[in-house]
């Protein structure tokens, strides 16, 4: 299958660290690494979070956006996670990636050069055109929301 190509630019505190890369054939997200300073670990107290930089910038076609997750391995083993997952990288960003993360475990978590902190996935994305209006079209469901289908098993009405 083609794969859209993305350029990459190494970041000067970037150097000595992998290219985000899928960890597998198949996986979703290419994983993103700290570029803390190697002599100046990162330690997150229960419920802290901070900023993390993964030491490179992309910059993705237009039509795409990227969306940093967290790694499933570290919310669980350590209850640590992606503040404002998923973030969001827009097309025309430049800047360097960096990952919120957060520390919702019981004990500190220290955040060494190199941990593979975070995982990034690109995809497609469409810009819509508002048209304002008085009225919308009309639909089973109407406003109902936020529970409004119950929480027990639901079946289809024929
Ligand atoms: O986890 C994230 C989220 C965002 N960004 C970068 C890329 C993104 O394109 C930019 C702006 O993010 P967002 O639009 O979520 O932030 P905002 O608070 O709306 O700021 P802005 O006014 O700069 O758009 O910050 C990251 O590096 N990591």
């Amino acid at each position: 299958m083609s794969r859209p190509s993305v350029r990459i630019q190494r970041l000067p505190h970037g150097e000595g660290l992998p290219l985000p890369a899928y960890a597998t054939e198949g996986a979703a997200g290419l994983d993103l690494s700290s570029a803390l300073p190697e002599e100046t670990p990162l330690i997150l107290l229960p419920g802290a979070f901070a900023a993390v930089p993964t030491g490179f910038a992309i910059a993705l076609p237009e039509g795409f956006e990227a969306q940093v997750r967290p790694r499933s391995g570290l919310a669980r083993k350590h209850g640590v996670s992606v503040l404002n997952t998923p973030g969001t990288i827009d097309w025309d960003y430049r800047g360097e990636l960096m990952v919120l993360l957060i520390n919702h475990g019981p004990e500190p978590f220290t955040v060494t050069r190199g941990m593979r902190i975070a995982q990034m996935v690109v995809a497609p994305v469409t810009q819509i055109m508002l048209e304002e209006s008085g009225d919308l079209s009309e639909t089973a469901r109407g406003s109902g929301g936020f529970g409004s289908t119950g929480f027990g098993a639901t079946f289809l009405k024929k």
